[in-house]
């Protein structure tokens, strides 16, 4: 699998949104952070930040949701033009039934874990999704320190795939740089979150380039 690279906006430059994203286009992704205030003690966007993405980018939009009741809201956000959609397995009240729906929807179905979750509940239905995020921050903030305690999770997903010859994305998501993203892939990771380390670059297109260089 091709390691993909999906740029969080949360750090961006959100007053130049459509100029930071076009900044970004060499990337495969584009991921968006919803946060509701509950389920991580910060607020950031919701649906309508997603429609207005999906209009100015043919890029596909990667949707994190860090909210309460996923099961709620998270079809709204493949209404809304997210190609894959991640909610916590921590949220969730029924997630083998929820990507069930978002799958039925058109779109892929993600589902991530915060630092402190095992893994091995979801090791057993890594069928049902399309992408397992393994945090690597606790959620709520951008530009925090790597937790590298966290890979091991990132292995033993990754074993797993593999043995069952499994077509699932390994995310990584928090403090990847072009330091820590090469501890991550060693771990089996194939799909790199990158905010900070991007935005604050002094031109983001050249940064995704040099993050490209690193993957290849
Ligand atoms: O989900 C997130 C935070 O909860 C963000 O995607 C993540 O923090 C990316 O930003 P950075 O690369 O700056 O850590
Ligand atoms: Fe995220």
């Amino acid at each position: 699998m091709n390691a993909k690279i999906s740029p969080s906006i949360l750090n961006s430059d959100i007053a130049h949104l459509a100029d930071e994203i076009e900044a970004i286009s060499a990337a495969d992704r584009v991921h968006v952070d919803v946060m509701d205030g509950h389920f991580v003690p910060n607020l950031s966007w919701g649906v309508p930040i997603v429609q207005a993405v999906a209009g100015v980018t043919e890029l596909p939009i990667d949707t994190h949701l860090m909210i309460e009741a996923p099961d709620r809201w998270a079809p709204d956000y493949v209404t809304a033009g997210s190609t894959v959609v991640t909610f916590h397995w921590e949220a969730a009240t029924a997630p083998i039934r929820l990507a069930r729906e978002l799958r039925n929807m058109g779109a892929k179905a993600g589902v991530a874990l915060r630092p402190g979750t095992p893994v091995e509940p979801i090791l057993d239905h890594l069928e049902e999704f399309d992408l397992v995020l393994i945090m690597t921050v606790e959620p709520g903030f951008g530009g925090q320190k790597f937790l590298p305690n966290t890979l091991g999770k990132v292995r033993a997903v990754k074993n797993a795939i593999r043995e069952r010859n499994l077509d699932v994305e390994v995310q990584v998501d928090g403090g990847v740089n072009r330091e820590t993203i090469h501890e991550a892939l060693a771990a089996g990771a194939d799909n790199f979150v990158i905010g900070s380390a991007l935005f604050s670059a002094e031109d983001p297109s050249v940064e995704v380039l040099a993050f490209r260089e690193i993957l290849s």
